[in-house]
């Protein structure tokens, strides 16, 4: 039996797990680290404590699997995207903390490059908007802020990475530094039509070239850990940022194959091949992630509350107990008795892209009670996906695509069977639920696999996956319309100024 090791390294946690070659978890473990939030809207992550973290999860899980590094094929990276790392070549040293995806620190110099007329460049070379999210302008204040940094970085002293390049250096003590496309093209430096850093880009951003790290497609050599580490050298044979990761792990190859994913936000991939879509409903372009050097896209949009609402329930509210809890308190009653709930805690993100909009629950009635609002708040994660899944079938539809006729589920929230079926009526397509939901994590494992020759192609990892349960539409499609107009109507609301 061939194993292996996949890290998974997220935003709150860094989770290491064994597959064994059928794609099964075979064991896993995971540590949180600490959250730094030095101002408001500021995040960062200790780069030390990161790797710290990671290592930690790699000997546990090791030890609970009872296998050696020896045993495992080889190890698959999947990464929190965008988060920015910057240390000294020499000493191996981070020069200031990792500035992560949320943090909104960059947003003036977004808004000087938007005022400049540079949205078009941007958005034709990299699929992105301008927005502080993306690296490029974290790593810009990085260099400006930092005293020394930007002559260092001049001189060649100094490399730049997403968290999947800091974990390959670590692990490789110094002797790789790469990334692959997926990560790369979340940087807002890389143009996705020719998988390069764009000097036209790194030009705008002024960002010297002797910072970026290679670029590889995501199931390639990255580097080999050194042997002290973990007992034996390993092959790390797979990289994907984690969304792109458990676009790949759902066997989501083709067009039209897409997957959502329930966490804290909602993450949408839809696969669109060989083709870069541009979208014109609100989404996103980025690579996919490419088991050869052939470029692949998908069309992205995220939600920021998903089974964040829950969590507001449950802590804001104090309606639940636990997360769970909430399918039962929304079963208890037949519908949400014409309340909805707009959960723009922190703005609307893709379609909607209103960042000054605030939550708000309409519809109320004496009648309404707790339960009414519990199944509000969960239809919110299904409206909220269905407007991204409506924006990418047009998108694809009018690009000579096709339109999504399943949709692959997974993240903490998607083990809420009603939640699940509220979503497939409201797409009218079935959603299905796959017997392994660890599907970014498998993502990295079937890329480092497919490298290593534990797999022929991807035509057996499509195989291999297997659906635990699938939900079908039963609304009528003009009562599932009904719904969707009545819930863009309380976003309208909702983003009234
Ligand atoms: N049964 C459930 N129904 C709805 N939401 C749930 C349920 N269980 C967990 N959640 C939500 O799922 C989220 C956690 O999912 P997870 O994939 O671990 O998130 P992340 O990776 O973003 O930390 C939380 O927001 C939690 O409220
Ligand atoms: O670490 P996660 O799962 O919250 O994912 C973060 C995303 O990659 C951000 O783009």
């Amino acid at each position: 039996m061939r194993y292996l090791l996949a890290l998974d390294q997220g935003t709150s946690s860094s989770r290491s797990i064994v597959f064994d070659q059928a794609g099964q978890v075979v064991a896993m473990a995971q540590r949180e680290f600490r959250q730094i939030y030095p101002q408001p809207g500021w995040v960062e992550h200790d780069p030390q404590e990161i790797w710290s973290s990671q290592l930690a999860t790699v000997h546990e899980v090791l030890a609970k699997a009872q296998l050696k590094a020896s045993d495992m094929a080889a190890i698959g990276i999947t990464n929190q995207r965008e988060t920015t790392v910057v240390w000294n070549r020499r000493t191996g040293e981070p020069i200031h903390n990792a500035i992560v995806w949320q943090d909104r620190r960059a947003e003036p110099t977004c808004a000087t490059l938007r005022s400049q007329g540079h949205e078009d460049t941007v958005l034709s070379k990299t699929g992105l908007r301008i927005d502080a999210y993306f690296s490029g302008t974290k790593l810009q204040w990085i260099l400006d802020q930092v005293p020394g940094a930007r002559a260092l970085a001049e001189q060649g002293a100094l490399a730049f990475g997403t968290v999947d390049s800091w974990l390959i250096w670590k692990l490789t003590d110094g002797r790789s530094h790469v990334t692959d496309v997926s990560n790369a093209a979340r940087t807002m430096l890389f143009n996705i039509h020719t998988n390069t850093w764009d000097s036209e880009l790194m030009g705008l951003l002024n960002i010297p070239d002797a910072l970026m790290p290679r670029v590889l497609p995501s199931s390639a050599h990255f580097g080999d850990t050194t042997a002290a580490l973990l007992g034996a050298s390993l092959p790390i044979g797979g990289v994907a940022g984690d969304q792109q990761s458990a676009l790949f792990g759902q066997a989501c190859f083709t067009p039209g194959m897409a997957k959502n994913t329930y966490g804290t936000g909602c993450f949408m991939l839809m696969h669109t091949g060989n083709t870069f879509q541009r979208s014109q409903n609100g989404l996103i372009t980025t690579s996919a992630a490419q088991a050869t050097s052939t470029p692949q896209y998908a069309l992205e949009g995220s939600v920021f509350i998903g089974g964040a609402v829950v969590q507001w329930l449950r802590d804001g509210l104090r309606a639940i107990s636990s997360s769970g809890e909430v399918e039962g308190l929304a079963h208890s009653v037949p519908d949400a008795g014409g309340v909805m709930f707009v959960p723009a805690f922190t703005g609307l993100g893709a379609p909607y892209w209103e960042a000054e909009a605030r939550g708000a629950i309409v519809g109320l009635t004496r009648g309404s009670t707790v339960a009414h609002i519990a199944r509000a708040a969960l239809e919110s994660i299904a409206f909220q996906s269905a407007a991204l899944l409506h924006s990418m079938n047009r998108d694809a539809v009018s690009g000579g695509g096709v339109a999504v006729t399943e949709l692959r589920v997974d993240g903490g929230a998607c083990v809420n069977d009603l939640l699940m079926q509220i979503q497939a009526d409201l797409l009218g397509i079935p959603v299905v639920r796959p017997a392994v939901t660890e599907t970014t994590a498998l993502g990295a494992a079937y890329l480092a696999g497919l490298h290593a020759g534990v797999y022929s192609g991807l035509d057996e990892l499509s195989q291999q996956w297997r659906a635990d349960r699938t939900f079908y539409p039963t609304l009528p499609r003009d009562q599932a319309q009904e719904r969707m107009d009545r819930w863009e109507r309380a976003v309208r609301q909702a983003t009234a100024r």
